[in-house]
């Protein structure tokens, strides 16, 4: 058995029972609390406890970059994607001020940059190829590829000790290998699937749909798996963050998903090894286009909605105060017979 189809422990039903009947003891009126208080059970249950608690954040960014940005699919040129490696790593980027904010540790993974990225501290090099080949005209990676990136991120997660990780993903390009992936894997058309990524306007997003379309018709008789799908549409940070969710999982750590390509990522993950999904958590739903539709195919139910499309891990980040609060409250608050305070007549 490969080691992504390893077998993950389902979280505890019992603690999450025991955690529901808590917040019914509670001084407020039973629900009160709505989405918080099923934020609550499900890390009781992730936890075994019913007063989980949400001390040690992780955030892992994996970048890398695109052959299909040869296509004028981006808004930005692929060189970003290395640059940003290194504003990452400086503190300047929007994930770098958030962990910084809230004390939750960092570390950028290379897979490989069109522009090769300097060593740095805080950067781990593992360079899979200088990106994907364009995936418009062949697989974007070879089996020995795919193989290497989906490991890279299994090997981050060893490293990890946290209770919570958040993937996050820097790499141009990378919504329409997200966009074609999710085409592949629920069977839909790259219509249904592609959006506007940076912020291309609308004859390019045309291009970049029908772009994508060709391609899935291309690869068509090769996609008949997920790991067939991520190796002919998929990038390296994909690929590394699907290995990440699927080693989290195993290891019974919860991954906290952000935006549209990290959902993707965990599509892979879950279609790979079904008992991914259980331990993931949606952080926010991003303005991409098709990211709504992804969560509900998987059933995740965002805890944000503000228009973020940043990726980078951003909106998981940003959503990690509420997550706080809603443990705080289950743990802290006092209970009727506590208070002393008339419970429902
Ligand atoms: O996370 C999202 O929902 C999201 C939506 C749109 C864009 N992005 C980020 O923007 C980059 C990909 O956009 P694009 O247009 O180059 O495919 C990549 O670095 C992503 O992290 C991220
Ligand atoms: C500047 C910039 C920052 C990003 N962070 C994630 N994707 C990005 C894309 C761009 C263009």
């Amino acid at each position: 058995m490969n080691w992504y189809e390893q077998p993950c422990r389902a979280p505890s039903e019992i603690h999450r029972i025991a955690a529901r009947q808590r917040q019914a003891t509670l001084t407020k009126p039973a629900g009160s609390l709505g989405r918080l208080e099923q934020v609550a059970e499900q890390f009781a249950a992730w936890q075994h406890t019913d007063t989980p608690a949400l001390e040690r954040v992780s955030a892992r960014i994996f970048a890398a970059d695109h052959g299909i940005t040869a296509q004028g699919v981006s808004a930005y040129p692929a060189e970003v994607t290395a640059q940003m490696i290194t504003n990452f790593i400086d503190g300047g980027a929007a994930a770098s001020v958030l962990c910084k904010q809230q004390n939750i540790d960092l570390e950028v993974i290379n897979l490989g940059t069109f522009i090769p990225v300097p060593d740095m501290p805080g950067l781990r090099q593992r360079i899979v190829a200088a990106g994907t080949a364009d995936f418009s005209s062949t697989p974007a990676m070879t089996a020995e590829q795919v193989d290497k990136a989906l490991a890279t991120g299994a090997e981050v997660v060893d490293g990890l000790d946290c209770q919570l990780m958040i993937a996050g993903d820097m790499g141009i390009g990378n919504t329409s290998a997200a966009s074609a992936l999710m085409a592949a894997l629920l069977d839909l058309a790259a219509a249904e699937t592609t959006g506007r990524g940076t912020g291309i306007d609308s004859e390019r997003l045309a291009a970049k749909t029908a772009t994508i379309q060709r391609a899935l018709n291309l690869h068509r008789q090769q996609l008949d798996t997920p790991l067939a799908a991520l190796q002919c549409l998929g990038g390296f940070e994909i690929a590394a963050m699907a290995g990440a969710y699927i080693r989290a999982a195993q290891r019974q750590l919860p991954s906290l998903v952000d935006g549209f390509i990290s959902t993707a990522a965990a599509l892979v993950a879950s279609q790979m090894n079904p008992g991914v999904q259980p331990w993931l958590f949606a952080g926010h739903c991003s303005a991409e286009n098709a990211h709504q539709l992804l969560l509900d195919a998987m059933q995740l139910s965002p805890l944000l909605q503000l228009d973020m499309r940043l990726g980078e891990g951003s909106g998981a980040l940003t959503a990690v105060p509420l997550i706080k609060a809603a443990l705080a409250l289950n743990n802290d608050m006092a209970s009727f017979a506590e208070a002393g305070i008339a419970e429902e007549s």
